[in-house]
């Protein structure tokens, strides 16, 4: 059937009709901002590979937070950067009492008690080897060992204050071991679990492992994290992450994995959807505002939108500062 006197243009003429277009606007409660803590406490350093972000120490988090509390920032997720304790093979670090994730925490939440605040749980950060769970002898992971440290981490980052723990190691069951030592131990009420689900052994997480120290020592994630081409195991993931009670699902990295995110819209509708905008996805935005490929913020705009489009709800990003200066 055609349809003659279909016109796209007559929709589309005026700004606000236009706007009107578009299924969902993006509101500054979308965005979620990755911060890295480290365990200098009057530390302020630039991380060249991730344009104006910083390493902060716990003494700066006043100045570094308060700013952007004020124009409507809702919720971070925090890393932590050990740059002087003892790394080991179990990632004892993660939990330090005194550590920079934990001290970070509690002093978020006492300082912004409207701050909404999640911790990424994963040892990679930790360890001496920089994987992301316990090894075997052989160098290969040794899963369930793994679950049950990643488990221990999540519920101490709980008991310091966090609203959320975000588990990124990829080990299989993490979700039902996490989920039920919070519930054990008091917390099922009191913290989200928003499960890293399908998460890529990408390329673009480089910046990233610059910002936090994590590059493993020696080989790569494809063990644990998906092939990038592997539909099948991220649907999998979805789908069993959220059996496993999981309260919020993520798909990460973000834009080159719409149709990912598509797919878990289909695959778990009663969820919130997270996605994350990446370390390289947001070097390489900048890189190509910098070459002159694009304007920095209309490409910003365009790259969370598709996300919004293709179905997340909220995004991770380190555009957050941006957004919230570039929406009302
Ligand atoms: N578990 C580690 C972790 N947690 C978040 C990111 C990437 C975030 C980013 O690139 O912005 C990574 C990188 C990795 O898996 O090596
Ligand atoms: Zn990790
Ligand atoms: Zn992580």
């Amino acid at each position: 059937m055609t349809m003659a006197f279909s016109r796209l243009h007559s929709g589309i003429h005026h700004p606000l009709p236009r706007s009107w277009q578009s299924r969902c606007l993006l509101n500054k409660a979308m965005f979620m901002y990755p911060i890295f803590i480290t365990d200098d406490p009057d530390a302020c350093v630039d991380i060249p590979s991730l344009p104006g972000q910083r390493r902060w120490g716990i003494n700066r988090l006043e100045e570094f937070i308060g700013p952007l509390v004020e124009k409507g920032l809702a919720s971070v997720i925090l890393f932590g950067v050990p740059l002087k304790c003892d790394k080991d093979g179990r990632g004892t670090p993660a939990d330090d009492p005194e550590g920079p994730v934990i001290l970070g925490v509690k002093k978020l939440r006492s300082l912004f008690p409207s701050l909404y605040i999640a911790c990424d749980v994963c040892l990679c950060e930790y360890t001496s080897h920089g994987h992301c769970g316990l090894l075997n002898e052989d160098g290969t992971i040794n899963n369930d060992p793994s679950v049950d440290r990643l488990a221990e981490v999540a519920l101490n980052y709980a008991i310091a204050g966090a609203h959320c723990v975000a588990p990124s190691d990829m080990m299989d069951g993490r979700i039902m071991a996490i989920k039920r030592k919070l519930i054990d131990a008091g917390y099922g009420n009191k913290c989200t679990l928003m499960s890293y689900s399908a998460k890529f052994a990408s390329s673009l997480y480089g910046p990233f492992r610059d910002a936090a120290g994590s590059a493993p020592a020696f080989g790569d994630r494809k063990c644990y994290q998906l092939p990038p081409a592997a539909k099948g195991l991220a649907r999998r993931a979805i789908i069993r992450d959220t059996a496993e009670g999981a309260d919020i699902i993520m798909v990460k990295p973000a834009l080159p994995y719409l149709d990912i995110i598509a797919d878990a819209v289909e695959l778990a509708p009663n969820h919130p959807l997270a996605c994350y905008q990446v370390s390289g996805e947001f070097a390489m935005i900048h890189a190509g505002a910098k070459a002159g490929v694009f304007d920095l913020r209309v490409m910003a705009f365009e790259s969370v939108e598709s996300m919004v489009r293709a179905g997340a709800s909220i995004i991770l990003s380190y555009f957050t500062p941006d957004f919230l200066d570039w929406l009302v």
